[in-house]
């Protein structure tokens, strides 16, 4: 058993002939919650869609748990336990809130979404799926159709539903983006909160939120690693500082305000 969750070896893509991941090594222990930062364009939801199958790496590994899983079928992934968020919300907007949060807790129990079962009377999957909502603050609107959530709800419950796939590694991609500063806040607190005891991968450009959940954060720059490290040696390393320029560089002081 490898105490590392993620493993990335000499990890690289390529489309035609621009290298966008230029040779990652990234190891992730497991429990611990990782940021990977970088100016855009740099990789990052590359890279979070070569950890989750949706590209297959040029060359290099990609190991979850100590299993190669480079290249696999995204659902395979899923499968042995790595689940992700999306940029944009993936939910069921006629579904109800309960309904969204449900499927994902189906699909974790290996029912897959098979409607035409009663499922309504499962015990287990009925109690889970409020377990998960009372944890993202999402229970008094269980019952409303996930459309009709303003916009922040709506990100929450794609955090609820890539969680509620009992997945033990997550991956959460901007998931604050378009956030006001008190629902990123609250955000960050739900997060954390539900993914207790978890592996979580974040990319995220908001630094306030990155200073705040992280444990460890990385810095991805035209497709290579040029940091990790703890919040404070990330924010003290000249290179990255380099690599920020501007106003992104005072983004690095904004967690001494958190
Ligand atoms: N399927 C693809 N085919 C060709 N080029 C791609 C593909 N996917 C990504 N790229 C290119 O790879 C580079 C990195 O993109 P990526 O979206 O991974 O960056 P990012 O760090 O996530 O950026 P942002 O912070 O803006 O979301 C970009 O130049 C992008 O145009």
């Amino acid at each position: 058993m490898s105490e590392n969750a993620l493993s990335l070896k000499g990890l690289t893509k390529s489309f035609g002939p621009a290298k966008i991941i230029q040779g990652v090594d990234l190891d992730i222990k497991a429990g611990e919650r990782h940021a990977i930062i970088g100016p855009n364009g740099a990789g990052k939801s590359t890279l979070f869609n070569l950890i989750s199958g949706l590209y297959t790496p040029t060359s290099g590994s990609v190991k979850l748990r100590g299993e190669e899983i480079g290249g696999m079928a995204p659902f395979k992934i899923n499968r042995k336990g790595l689940s992700r968020s999306f940029q944009v919300s993936n939910i069921f907007a006629n579904m109800t809130v309960r309904e969204n949060v449900r499927c994902g807790v189906l699909y974790s129990m290996g029912y897959g979404y098979s409607f035409l079962r009663n499922i309504g009377n499962l015990k287990e999957v009925s109690e889970k799926t409020a377990e998960i909502l009372e944890s993202v603050d999402l229970i008094d609107k269980a019952n409303l159709p996930a459309v009709l959530l303003p916009y922040a709800d709506q990100r929450t419950l794609e955090i609820a539903i890539t969680i509620a796939g009992g997945a033990d590694v997550i991956l959460l991609d901007e998931p604050t983006a378009g956030m006001s500063h008190s629902e990123t806040d609250r955000a960050v607190d739900l997060i954390t909160k539900a993914t207790e005891g978890k592996t979580l991968v974040i990319v995220e450009h908001d630094m306030g939120v990155v200073f705040n959940l992280a444990d460890r954060i990385s810095v991805l720059v035209y497709g290579e690693i040029i940091a990790t490290g703890k919040p404070e040696e990330v924010r003290g390393d000249p290179k990255v500082r380099e690599a920020y320029l501007g106003d992104e560089a005072d983004g690095l002081d904004e967690g001494d305000a958190a």
